[in-house]
């Protein structure tokens, strides 16, 4: 089972670490995770104080049961070593690093951070955010025990790709579909990309549809106003939960490899994933 399955990461709030109101608003929202973002939502000038902001935010515990990451900057940036050295001390539950291209920069990091005394429980959350990375998603993504959950970038993505934002990301959707099957195969949790548009419900509503169907365990988000609907939609509906226990149950009062339920055939594999829905149901009735 993946973390995802004992710890639901449906929704996942990046903030700039700089913005202290944020900081401060993120402790009542009711998302499953935050990302406190040292990297590209942060200006030159305020990393330092950004930094600073992060950890006190991390060792504050004043965030409830939420998964607490910091993102630092990226391991080429004059600021990764200093975001190192203080996510290290902070102890957060994930450090999320952008832009990893390589399951040899995956070793480097986890080197790097078993150097700097991370503690064991903070993991490691990569970013997918490149052509080059999708490629190789599955070698990055099997590289460490320690790496538990891919962070599709798709704004990078985007930009990497010279390609535009477009509906239905049909530009992106044989990249969405490896990084899916890269982390199927490693075991690991994986996360859709933001949508920026804050202001657009519908376009929003459409997209984490998409990442549901498309297997992503849950979203990164952008903004307060999209928490709800990823919390409803990687969450398995009344209607699934209810199928998924008739279907365990036919199975079983049939007593035999094969049943039907609601017209349909059962056998054991239907079974599994039924239990894969319930489980799924209970960590979250439980958080
Ligand atoms: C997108 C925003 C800049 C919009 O900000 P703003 O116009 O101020 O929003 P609102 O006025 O609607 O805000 C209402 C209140 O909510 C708080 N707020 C807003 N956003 C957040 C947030 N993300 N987390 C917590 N709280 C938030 C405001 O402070 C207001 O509070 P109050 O005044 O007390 O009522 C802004 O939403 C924002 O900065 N979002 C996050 C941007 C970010 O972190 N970007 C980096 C990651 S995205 C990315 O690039 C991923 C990847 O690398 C890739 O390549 O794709
Ligand atoms: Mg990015």
């Amino acid at each position: 089972m993946t973390e995802a399955t004992f710890r639901p990461l449906r929704s996942v709030l990046y903030m700039p670490s700089s913005n202290t109101r944020a900081l401060e608003k993120a402790k009542t929202i009711a998302a499953d995770a935050l990302i406190l973002d040292l990297e590209d939502a942060v200006a030159p000038d305020a990393k330092a104080e950004a930094r600073e902001n992060a950890a006190a935010a991390v060792s504050s515990g004043e965030y409830g049961n939420k998964y607490l990451t910091i993102r630092i900057n990226g391991a080429d940036t004059e600021w990764h070593a200093d975001d190192r050295a203080a996510a290290a001390k902070a102890g957060p539950d994930a450090i999320v690093v952008p832009k990893v291209n390589s399951p040899q920069q995956v070793l480097d990091l986890v080197a790097a951070f078993e150097q700097a005394g991370v503690p064991e429980q903070t993991k490691l959350w990569a970013m997918i955010e490149s052509p080059y990375a999708i490629l190789h998603a599955e070698e990055i993504a099997s590289a460490s025990e320690r790496l538990t959950v891919l962070v599709l970038g798709t704004n990078d993505l985007v930009k990497e790709l010279y390609v535009d934002h477009v509906p239905a990301r049909a530009n992106l959707v044989t990249s969405l579909q490896l990084a899916v099957l890269a982390a199927r195969a490693s075991g690991k949790v994986i996360l859709d990309g933001v949508y920026n548009n804050v202001k657009d419900a519908e376009g929003y509503a459409a997209e984490v549809e998409q990442g549901r169907i498309f297997g992503f365990d849950g979203k990164t988000l952008v903004h307060p106003s999209q928490v709800e609907g990823a919390n409803a939609g990687f969450a398995p509906s009344e209607q699934a939960v209810a199928d998924a226990k008739g279907l365990i149950e036919a199975f079983e009062a049939a007593g035999s490899g094969v049943a039907t339920y609601n017209g349909k055939m059962v056998e054991a594999l239907h079974v599994e994933s039924a239990k894969r829905v319930l489980s799924i149901a209970e960590a979250i009735a439980a958080l």
